[in-house]
């Protein structure tokens, strides 16, 4: 079981990460049991420190799919920031109609509206893995991320997929989105190639991008990915010292 140890002023990243550490409100957790005196408890020593996947490929290369399986196998928490935006404008927010009319025109949504969702997730939740799937879409919503959050992911994945897959698979989608249409296909693509491949190289070069094969079936895709996170020993995902 997890129990929350602090609120910190800003983000306890990776701990190798460049950040600023003024920029962000988050919180550590310590492993507790029952059989444990309080007293007892090293708290240096059982707090976590978020660990952050971001899940990045153009629409319909099955990133979404993808994150439901590092879900059961790995207990990570799934954030989509599509499923955020979209559940913004069921909610009949303020910025609902804005948000619909960007989704409509294949646009990227303002990126401090897009984190702020997500850190609200982030915040509220017990866990400390996260998916953030499709998101950043722009160096924009990267940098944004970075100002506001304080940090970088802990590792990238992304899902490289041929474009008439992708249309193929978005047209057979059947979830009513209003995106889900071959005028809004075409402008998405376009946007995903502009904006979203700069963000894409950035981590590559930065030696955290893990390009999978997105064609095959989902069990074959899943192979690529499985490996990412089996070698990475999550108890050792600590808080630092000074922080907790
Ligand atoms: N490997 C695959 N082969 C065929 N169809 C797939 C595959 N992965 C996902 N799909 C289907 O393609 C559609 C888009 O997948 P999704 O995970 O929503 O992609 P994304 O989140 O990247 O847009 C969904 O209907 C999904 O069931
Ligand atoms: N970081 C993001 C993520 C999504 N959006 C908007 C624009 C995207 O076309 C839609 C849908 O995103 P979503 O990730 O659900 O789409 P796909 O799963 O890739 O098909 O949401 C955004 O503006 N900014
Ligand atoms: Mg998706």
């Amino acid at each position: 079981m997890w129990r929350r140890v602090a609120s910190v002023s800003h983000l306890t990243f990776a701990h190798n990460s460049t950040v600023n550490k003024n920029a962000c409100t988050f919180k550590c957790w310590e492993a507790f049991t029952t059989e444990i005196p309080r007293k007892e408890k090293t708290t240096y020593q059982t707090a976590k420190t978020p660990f952050i996947t971001f899940v990045l490929g153009g629409p319909g290369s099955g990133k979404g799919t993808q994150c439901m399986k590092i879900v059961e196998n790995f207990g990570f928490t799934h954030l989509s920031a599509g499923d955020l935006l979209r559940r913004e404008i069921a909610s009949n927010s303020a910025d609902g109609i804005m948000i619909l009319n960007t989704i409509k025109e294949g646009k990227i949504v303002p990126s401090e509206l897009t984190i702020k969702l997500i850190q609200k997730e982030m915040e509220s939740s017990d866990n400390y893995k996260f998916l953030i799937d499709g998101f950043p879409r722009s160096e924009d919503n990267r940098k944004a991320f970075e100002q506001i959050f304080g940090a970088e992911p802990d590792n990238v994945l992304f899902f490289d997929c041929p474009e008439d897959e992708m249309v193929k698979r978005v047209l057979n989608r059947n979830q009513g989105r209003v995106d889900d249409n071959i005028d809004t296909i075409k402008k998405r693509l376009k946007v995903f190639t502009a904006l979203n491949l700069p963000v894409v190289n950035y981590y590559l070069e930065k030696g955290k991008l893990y390009k999978i094969n997105g064609v095959g079936t989902v069990d074959e895709i899943y192979k690529q990915v499985h490996p990412v996170f089996s070698t990475f020993n999550f108890e050792n995902q600590f808080c630092s010292e000074v922080l907790c």
